[in-house]
């Protein structure tokens, strides 16, 4: 749709004038600097001056097909341009750049039917790849002359990758793998492009060479012709159907009858499968395999801030427009915004959006740097970065999901409308908590890792710099309750520390009275979680704070204030949030607890005049925002008019149903 062009609304005129802050600035911290805002802008303008974001009929109005080859249409014509003009601005072929994830938004209300190729299929291939396979597949890839996918999940397993049941056997004569389904459980399930889109695919399958089963590895498959895009002989793929969100995602299934591929299409950069079909396993760690995933839950801790503070645009913004109400008799309505209970519900989405950015991209430096140690040979910081990886991944997606919901409520029954884009954003995040992972699991492999973690410092020796709060808390150190940033960060650091100690003596006791390990840990489970949850808190509390110290450093003072203000907000918040766990685990008393009840209310107060320049220093342009209620010039009722009158369903001012059912039924002739 083109987005009509309104004067601004007069209550969103006199926020903006409200602001005590240089908006830019804060726009220039998330960048990056300047540069970056620069470039980002020209990529943006570049994209929207395209045409390609344009839509004849709102994507909410077009049926399942015609959505998802409105999406391939979109997606080709975005992935040209990304090669072309995209390419010369970035300067570089970068799938990473968060500028072009950004802008994708403008163009897929939904999903690209290509984002498994970009998010999944590319960075397996560079992770995956000998440097001869790699060669072959990444220039195509990085091309589009393959479009590919990555079907690890199966209709049985997802969670459990050892209970695979698809087959790769090797056939020494011929030199190839025979891919094989053996049941229905077996059929690849959930790959995104998978249904219609992609010819080619990562399969994850259980190697079997000279008749032993060597465990799950990687294999790089054609499943449709290059030309006629037919299924190969041998492959069995189809959609899997109607789902709550990734409608034009095509999500797909895969079987196989005895499918051959050549032995050099098993990814090798770890495990080797020779001629003869010895087997090499991997040199340094068992998990390599598992490395796509690690990516892909550092890149969603993004995708959660990301979508947060699209949500909360829209949220802040309409409810700056939105009056109701009367705070006293016969008073104005006032804006929805000035009700303490609405800025509740929406000032901790801006500062958990913050939180999340700032975290999302220390948690990237810090894959980054594991990634330059594993090149070096060096596989030791692996398991911190799975642990946090995981944990973070859990709680920041399942946090979002929560958060963009409590907008859509802040929005009342507007909010409910698909125009307004929030339901859409809520599907896409509440996926988010549950694939490349689901919550749980992912919180006890962290559980596993601070069990171990704790049995290491009881032992005296030195632990991971995250963890360094399990040393402290064994060498007696008691918690005193202090409010300031440190002093809380510490009690929620004692709070994770009496957590771990608790599961490791609920383990323990439960192993003394009889039980094995298993069943100890597995008895022991709902309190790992709860651990590991409590361990996430503390270390995306301690990274909020420092790096929002560390960025501000040369800001101007106002910029200062604010952003600490949200700091502030956020500890508060979760202070209150955790009174009992507090209370429990720190010398917190009642009288501090009342302290930070009324020290969260007066932020509320001090951020309300800052709260839309807050969401608009996200810099989410309205055809990124796609909302009715979001946009910049607050025309919240003209746009629901507009959508309302371009709806479809009011082209013709009678329906047929009622020549056919309802006359008929008047008329007792049915
Ligand atoms: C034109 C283009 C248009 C638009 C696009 C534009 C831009 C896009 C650009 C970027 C895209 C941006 C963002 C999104 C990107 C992509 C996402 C999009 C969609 C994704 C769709 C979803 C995909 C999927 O879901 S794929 C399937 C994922 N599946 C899972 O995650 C399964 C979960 N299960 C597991 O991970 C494991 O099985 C397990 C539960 C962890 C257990 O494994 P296992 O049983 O094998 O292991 P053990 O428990 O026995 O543990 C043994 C040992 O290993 C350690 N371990 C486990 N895992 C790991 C690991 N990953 N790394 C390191 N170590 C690991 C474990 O801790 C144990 O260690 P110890 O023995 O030492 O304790
Ligand atoms: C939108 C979407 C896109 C996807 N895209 C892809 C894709 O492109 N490629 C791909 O391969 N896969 C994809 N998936 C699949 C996804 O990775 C899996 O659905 C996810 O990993 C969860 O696994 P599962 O479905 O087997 O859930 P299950 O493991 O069956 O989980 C069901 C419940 O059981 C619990 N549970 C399971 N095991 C345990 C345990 N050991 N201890 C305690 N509780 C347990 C879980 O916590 C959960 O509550 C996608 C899924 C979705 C929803």
């Amino acid at each position: 749709m083109v987005l009509k062009k309104y004067n601004i609304n007069p209550d969103l005129a006199l926020e903006r004038q409200k602001c005590t802050f240089d908006i830019e600035e804060i726009i220039n911290i998330f960048d990056g600097g300047k540069e970056k805002t620069s470039q980002r802008r020209k990529i943006e303008d570049v994209v929207l001056k395209s045409g390609l974001c344009h839509d004849d009929v709102p994507e909410e109005c077009m049926s399942l097909k015609e959505r998802y080859e409105n999406a391939v249409r979109k997606s080709c014509f975005f992935s040209k341009l990304m090669k072309t003009e995209l390419q010369e601005i970035t300067g570089i072929e970068d799938f990473e750049t968060p500028a072009i994830r950004r802008i994708a938004d403008a163009l897929f209300k939904d999903i690209s039917p290509f984002l498994l190729h970009l998010g999944m299929f590319v960075p397996t291939i560079i992770g995956q790849c000998t440097s001869e396979q790699l060669m072959i597949w990444l220039p195509k890839a990085l091309d589009l002359q393959i479009i590919g996918g990555y079907a690890q999940t199966e209709l049985g397993h997802g969670t459990f990758i050892r209970g695979l049941e698809t087959t790769a056997t090797y056939d020494a004569d011929t030199e190839e793998f025979v891919l094989h389904t053996p049941t229905l459980t077996a059929h690849k399930w959930w790959a995104g492009g998978l249904g219609k889109t992609i010819n080619h695919c990562i399969v994850v399958a259980q190697l079997y060479t000279k008749g032993v089963c060597y465990g799950t590895h990687l294999f790089m498959v054609q499943i449709r012709d290059l030309d006629t895009h037919m299924p190969l002989p041998g492959i069995k793929v189809g959609e899997i159907g109607p789902r709550m969100g990734f409608s034009s995602a095509d999500n797909g299934f895969l079987g196989f009858n005895n499918f051959r591929i050549p032995r050099n299409n098993m990814l090798m950069k770890h495990a080797q499968v020779q001629k003869d079909g010895t087997y090499v396993k991997p040199a340094r760690h068992g998990k390599l395999t598992y490395q796509t995933m690690v990516f892909v839950r550092v890149t969603l801790v993004n995708e959660a801030a990301f979508n947060l503070s699209k949500a909360v645009t829209i949220a802040v913004r309409y409810s700056a427009v939105r009056r109701q109400s009367e705070m006293r008799p016969n008073e104005p309505e006032p804006q929805i915004l000035d009700y303490p209970t609405q800025q509740h519900k929406l000032f901790i989405g801006i500062a958990t959006a913050h939180a999340f950015q700032l975290t999302a991209n220390w948690l990237w430096n810090t894959f980054k740097s594991v990634l330059s140690d594993m090149k070096k040979g060096d596989v030791g910081t692996l398991p911190e970065l799975h642990a946090l990886s995981s944990c973070l991944k859990a709680v920041c997606t399942s946090d979002a999901a929560l958060l963009i919901e409590q907008c859509r409520y802040a929005c009342g029954g507007h909010g409910y409308m698909l125009s307004s884009n929030l339901p859409y954003i809520y599907s896409f995040v509440a996926a988010t908590r549950t694939y490349e992972g689901d919550y749980t699991i992912l919180l006890l492999q962290t559980a596993r890792f601070l069990v171990k973690a704790w049995e290491q410092a009881e032992a005296g020796k030195t632990v991971t710099p995250t963890v360094s709060y399990i040393s402290r808390s064994l060498k007696g150190e008691k918690n005193s309750w202090r409010s300031t940033d440190e002093g809380i960060i510490k009690s929620f650091q004692a709070v994770a520390a009496g957590k771990i100690a608790l599961c490791v003596k609920s383990i323990r006791d439960r192993m003394k009275s009889g039980l094995d390990y298993e069943d100890a840990w597995l008895l022991t489970t709902v309190q790992l979680v709860d651990a590991a949850e409590a361990h996430c808190r503390s270390v995306i509390l301690e990274t909020y704070c420092n790096e929002v110290r560390r960025l501000t450093k040369s800001s101007s003072d106002n910029v200062k204030i604010v952003m600490h203000q949200l700091v502030t907000l956020y500890l508060s918040y979760w202070t209150l949030q955790r009174t009992g766990d507090l209370l429990r685990y720190s010398s917190i008393s009642e009288k501090d607890i009342d302290f930070m009840q009324r020290q969260y209310e007066e932020l509320l107060q001090h951020i309300r005049p800052n709260a839309v320049a807050l969401v608009d220093a996200f810099d989410l342009r309205d055809e990124i925002l796609h909302s009715s209620l979001g946009a910049y010039d607050g025309r919240v009722y003209e746009r629901l008019m507009e959508q309302a009158e371009n709806n479809p369903m009011n082209a013709e001012p009678v329906n047929q149903s009622f020549h056919k059912y309802i006359k008929p039924l008047l008329q007792g002739k049915l």
